[in-house]
């Protein structure tokens, strides 16, 4: 049967919630007296309906049913969720949830957004503490698995247990607060971090674009992957914590931030942080941990360089700079002997390129092979400021031959060799090298497009005299062993 959530408010935490729960099958009823409300939650789902797929490689469940309602018993009355998301104001939380406790089911859980108050707080006055808790989420909601989740002392462990079976339910990371505390566990490093910044910006230290980048060129991919502590004990080396402690200690009575209350730094709690670290991470070697954070660090600005955004950004820049230093940006045009096959592709096989058979996977070679078209394209003019005026290859058909095998680090070369190129036709051969040996071969038929009608056209006369100069060119070398093969054909 579908599940029901109300949610009451409706900015910009209720319409994540709201996307978090309909795109996990949930139906949802909303009040929110703002009469944008509801198209703010559409903006809010449209975002989430485009982003939030992209998290698991299988389809979603079929989407619920949003519903807007005036009042708030309307829209609470049977739900088996209620999230509210009303403005950080413990009068405004408190009449609020005064209202949707008139209504709600008794089994209900009532998660509160608070970025701050205590379960307590929340709960003070109220007709039925046992079912309110903080369920405090991060932005984007319907992206962002954490959920501190808090109760107080009055709240029923049975509704805790339902609220992260729930929780965990939608895909969400539950993190159960140990003893509640004003602003949780995230958004107390939040604000203190937040603090220290605004101190930076108004000394004239460093300005806020300043402050971002050496978040999100530095610690903040680190963060991001391992989190703090374990950061901190592959960063003490072999000794890990202990060590990194060790050394660090003192510097906890020196200024380095405005907050300068700092717990002693006694035997007894370097003990106690050793000793959480090592049931934390004990299990891994600190080499292991260096090979994990490392894999992690790579995948992660990979994914920024997709984006071509922040820390990927930068590595893009940098690999313009590696490809002019390498000549791999050269255009036909430039190069004087174009008799041999050209080099298309000239990398380094990435970590993440390989699979659980310990070698690159299949898919890697066709990208491998996609880049040495795109870059053969760009050789002969097809280049990204062709592209935006309209016309580009589309490829009609492609074989693979996987040869040997290439593993991480190895440095691969694909040389590119044309065996038709006509008009609107091109027919290419990729053989892909680890030095001498022969790895795979990729055999491509491609078509310029237009791509406003999306069917064939002939490309520009610049493109056809270099692609016709390179395929004369090649006519004089032997045709390649395995060019035009079957699929299963004997070698
Ligand atoms: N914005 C953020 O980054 C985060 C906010 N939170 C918390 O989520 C809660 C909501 O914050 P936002 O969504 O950012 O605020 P918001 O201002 O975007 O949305 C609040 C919504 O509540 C509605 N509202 C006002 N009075 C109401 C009432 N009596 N009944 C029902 N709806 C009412 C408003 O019309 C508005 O749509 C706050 O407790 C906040 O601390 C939690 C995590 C992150
Ligand atoms: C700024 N804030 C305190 C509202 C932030 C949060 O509560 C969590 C978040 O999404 O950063």
């Amino acid at each position: 049967m579908t599940k029901t959530a109300a949610i009451v408010g409706g900015g910009v935490i209720g319409g994540g919630w709201a996307a978090r729960f309909l795109l996990n099958g949930w139906d949802v009823r909303v009040f929110d007296p703002d009469p944008e409300a509801q198209r703010k939650m559409d903006e809010a789902l449209t975002n989430a309906r485009r982003a939030m797929p992209g998290l698991v490689d299988v389809a979603m469940p079929a989407e619920g049913v949003m519903s807007f309602h005036t009042t708030i018993e309307d829209a609470v009355t049977g739900a088996e969720w209620i999230q509210e998301s009303v403005p950080e104001r413990l009068d405004i939380k408190h009449k609020t949830l005064a209202e949707i406790q008139a209504a709600c089911l008794a089994s209900a859980v009532i998660g509160s957004s608070t970025s701050g108050f205590k379960p307590s707080e929340l709960q003070d006055g109220a007709a039925n503490p046992g079912q309110i808790m903080v369920c405090h989420p991060f932005n984007p909601v319907y992206l962002m698995p954490l959920i501190e989740v808090v109760p107080s002392p009055a709240t029923n462990a049975a509704h805790v247990t339902k609220a992260k079976e729930t929780l965990t339910s939608l895909g969400m990371y539950p993190l159960q607060v140990r003893k509640e505390i004003d602003a949780h566990i995230a958004d107390r490093f939040l604000e203190a971090v937040w603090r220290e910044a605004l101190w930076l910006v108004k000394d004239g230290v460093a300005t806020t674009e300043e402050i971002d980048n050496a978040i999100r060129y530095g610690f903040g991919i680190r963060w991001a992957q391992m989190g703090l502590f374990d950061t901190y004990r592959t960063a003490g080396g072999e000794a890990g914590m202990r060590h990194f402690m060790a050394q660090f200690g003192p510097a906890l009575k020196w200024p380095w931030t405005k907050l300068m209350d700092v717990p002693e730094f006694t035997d007894e709690l370097v003990d106690l942080i050793a000793g959480q670290s090592d049931a934390q991470s004990g299990h891994m070697s600190i080499a292991d941990m260096l090979r994990i954070r490392d894999n992690n660090l790579v995948a992660m600005m990979r994914a920024l360089k997709a984006q071509d955004f922040g820390a990927g950004a930068l590595m893009n820049a940098h690999e313009q700079h590696l490809r002019a230093q390498s000549g791999l940006d050269a255009r036909v045009a430039d190069i004087a002997d174009v008799s041999q096959p050209l080099v298309t592709v000239h990398r380094t096989v990435p970590l993440d390129w390989t699979d659980y058979n310990g070698h690159m996977n299949e898919a890697k070679y066709l990208q491998a092979f996609g880049d040495a078209t795109d870059r053969f394209m760009e050789m002969i003019g097809c280049d990204a400021a062709y592209i935006a005026t309209g016309g580009s290859y589309f490829t009609a058909e492609t074989h693979i031959r996987h040869v040997d095998e290439a593993h991480a680090g190895a440095v691969i070369e694909v040389r590119t060799q044309v065996l038709m190129g006509q008009g609107k036709k091109m027919h290419l051969w990729h053989e892909m090298y680890e030095a001498d040996r022969l790895l795979a071969t990729g055999e491509h038929f491609l078509l310029h497009v237009s791509l406003e009608s999306r069917k064939p056209c002939d490309p520009s006369a610049e493109i056809v005299s270099a692609l016709e100069r390179v395929a004369v060119a090649h006519a004089a070398l032997p045709s390649p062993q395995g060019a035009g093969r079957a699929v299963g054909q004997r070698p």
